[in-house]
């Protein structure tokens, strides 16, 4: 099945820039028209096919049942017309006085009509079913799809390839057709068929014109419903290339609008007074993404139409002179005069926009190439599956050699000549300025990234080596901007651990060791408790909540197995207190557990087996607190800097590491309350 659109792609036979190559091989390279336009059916064909290739995933019986459906309700219509020309030509005769009452003419008539009024009505009760099986069809061609929008953005590709504004823009108009914004893959498969409805019937009625009229009429009325037809889809194609090329300013539009009415934003944009501004500037937005839209619909669209009408014009006028002149001369008697008239009006109806089927075949099939877009980007950014081996169970180090990474080519390096070793069983402890690269160091050992150059090694292994779900499998981490669903406690700490989702006393241990008991205890219906107070007997957790709760599920994640436990700013929002009995907790239970935890306080993270401080993107000192506080450099200069906070007025201002004790006696900071030490990490 083709149907025709603007093809708005190159001709692969082209040269990539569409000129010329080099003079000499013109003649011989340069494809012929020929060839040219076989490339063009091909590639139009094969949007088609691959919709086509959709439909069995609404199931075979839904199909296959609307297919027979489709043509019935396509061969009622033809049915319909033959029946109103024997009508009429049975009513001419009874004019003429031809009739005679002896030989039924009145029981031929009402049989006909009854027949007649019987398909109608048949038409009219099975309109709906197909609309229903249709709906249904495309609901279900779009789970399919929806699993692999999630399968693609969720898969083993590396974040990097999520993030480039290309695949931003292609993902949020994928996803605008699943949040039915636009017209999805589903409706666009789904459509095909009453779409073949429709040229079953074109078919129909142009034979209809060939038989009684004359076959060149039959065919003078098919080819200029079909060109009429391909040009009207050509333009609805042209315009829907333009949409597409719009994709960036949709993806604003659509951030503003959230902005302006999502519940978390609003207090603070209210607070803000930016709603005059958000408004101006949702609407100059709106207004920059549909004035292209509205001047390319009078440019792709006015002039087109008023040709195609010209063209659908002299062809049926052609046409009905053809039938005309059959009429005169006798040829065709009035049942056939009925007949051709009919089929002219169904076929010349072809040439208009069918809104059953056109914008959900051409919008729904841009989301279904979005959605294959996408797919094709994010594995051109993931090595096969089948060809990484299982990573290792970390036994002895995990090194960083001479790691740099930027976040694009252009981009600034964030580290650069990095080496670090992270021995497995003991507590690291990342410290540095604010963009020093921590987090990002993280998301490279999480795989998340690839390295630019140098390798992260596991006992030896290199992690490009390994597939990296099998290995995240190993880290239990919780970034600084960790996710709160909203969805139940138990949910949100089961996440740690998926198998143990179900297992009520795992979640309550996690949750005691990350201090969050008390907040469950608390919660109407315990782990069940949805936590946003959006849904009926939810609650909003404050910071320092959120905070335990995502604490619980990187603890629960230890428990589910893990061994490397990555805490990204883990304590920002507790209290002093809280943050202390985390720590005493945390550190006593951790036994066997390699750790690597990123802080600001710097008292949190005294005890830690080594402690690195990272500096434009490269390890400047590493050592324990001691080692570091003797060294007198970066890390001893950045403790006294904190500590000079908690100093009383009047207090010594001594070396590092009696400022160190200073603070730790008066913010009752972890250093002070937490008993174990560096060695019961281990
Ligand atoms: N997704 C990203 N794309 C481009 N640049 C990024 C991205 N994420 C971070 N950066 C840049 O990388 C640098 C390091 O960021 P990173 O988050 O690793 O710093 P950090 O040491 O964790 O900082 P902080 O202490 O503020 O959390 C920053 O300059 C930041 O702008």
């Amino acid at each position: 099945m083709s149907d025709g659109q603007s093809t708005g792609g190159q001709d692969p036979n082209e040269n990539s820039t569409g000129r010329q190559g080099p003079s000499g091989q013109d003649a011989r390279s340069r494809p012929t028209p020929g060839r040219r336009i076989a490339a063009w059916a091909r590639r139009r064909g094969s949007r088609w096919v691959r919709l086509l290739r959709l439909l069995p995933h609404a199931g075979l019986p839904l199909v296959l049942g609307g297919v027979v459906l489709a043509l019935v309700l396509a061969i009622a219509p033809l049915a319909v017309i033959v029946l109103l020309g024997r009508l009429l030509g049975l009513v001419g005769a009874a004019v003429a006085g031809t009739p005679d009452p002896a030989a039924g003419w009145w029981d031929d008539a009402y049989a006909v009509l009854g027949v007649a009024v019987a398909v109608l009505v048949v038409q009219q009760v099975l309109a709906p079913y197909l609309t229903g099986l249709v709906e249904v069809a495309s609901r279900r061609i779009d789970q399919y799809c929806i699993d692999r929008l999630l399968r693609a953005s969720l898969g083993d590709a590396p974040v990097s390839a999520l993030e480039s504004p290309e695949a931003l823009d292609i993902l949020a108009d994928a996803r605008a057709a699943f949040s039915r914004w636009s017209r999805t893959p589903g409706e666009a498969a789904a459509a095909l068929v009453p779409l073949l409805s429709r040229y079953v019937q074109l078919v129909g009625a142009a034979v209809l014109v060939g038989v009684v009229t004359s076959p060149a009429a039959g065919l003078l009325i098919g080819l200029t419903a079909l060109g009429v037809r391909f040009g009207v889809r050509g333009t609805l194609g042209r315009y829907g290339l333009l949409f597409n090329s719009l994709a960036g300013h949709r993806r604003k539009v659509a951030y503003l609008r959230d902005l302006a009415t999502t519940s978390a934003v609003t207090k603070e944009v209210r607070l803000l007074g930016i709603l005059p501004w958000l408004r101006a500037r949702l609407r100059a937005d709106t207004l920059a993404q549909y004035e292209p839209l509205w001047a390319g619909s009078r440019r792709l669209q006015f002039w087109p139409f008023v040709g195609f009408a010209g063209i659908a014009l002299v062809g049926g006028a052609v046409v009905l002179g053809l039938v005309a002149d059959a009429a005169a001369t006798g040829a065709v008697g009035l049942f056939g005069l009925g007949v051709a008239l009919q089929a002219v009006l169904v076929a010349m109806r072809f040439g208009v926009y069918f809104p059953e089927c056109d914008v959900q075949t051409q919008y729904g099939l841009q989301s279904f190439e979005a959605l294959e877009r996408f797919e094709a980007l994010i594995a051109e950014g993931t090595a096969p599956r089948s060809v990484l081996a299982p990573p290792p169970a970390p036994a002895t180090s995990i090194r960083f050699e001479g790691v740099g990474f930027r976040y694009g080519d252009d981009a600034p390096w964030v580290l650069r000549g990095l080496d670090l070793t992270i021995d497995v069983g003991r507590s690291t402890a990342l410290v540095g300025l604010n963009g020093a690269g921590k987090t990002t160091l993280v998301k490279l050992l999480a795989r998340l990234y690839q390295p630019t150059e140098g390798r992260i090694t596991v006992d030896g292994v290199d992690l490009a080596d390994v597939d990296a779900a099998a290995w995240q499998q190993h880290l239990a981490l919780i970034f600084q901007d960790y996710v709160r669903y909203e969805l139940t406690a138990g949910e949100n700490i089961g996440f740690g651990a998926p198998h143990l989702l179900d297992d009520d006393a795992a979640l309550l241990d996690a949750a005691t060791r990350a201090g969050a008991a008390e907040l469950v205890g608390s919660l109407a219906d315990g782990l069940r408790t949805e936590l946003s107070s959006r849904y009926t007997g939810g609650r909003d957790l404050s910071g320092g909540q959120w905070q335990r709760v995502a604490l619980a599920r990187a603890l629960l994640a230890v428990r589910g197995g893990a061994s490397v436990l990555v805490l990204d700013e883990p304590t920002a929002q507790l209290d002093v207190r809280a943050e202390a009995e985390f720590f005493d907790r945390f550190l006593a239970t951790a036994h066997g557990v390699t750790s690597l935890v990123i802080s600001h306080r710097f008292s949190t993270l005294r005890h830690a087996y080594q402690i690195v401080v990272l500096e434009h993107g490269a390890v400047v000192e590493q050592g324990d607190h001691a080692e570091l506080m003797a060294l007198d450099g970066r890390y001893a200069h950045l403790f006294e800097l904190q500590a000079q906070r908690f100093r009383t007025p009047g207090a010594a201002t001594g070396s590092g590491a009696s400022t160190a004790a200073a603070a730790g006696s008066t913010a009752a900071s972890a250093a002070t309350t937490t008993t174990t030490t560096k060695e019961t990490v281990r």
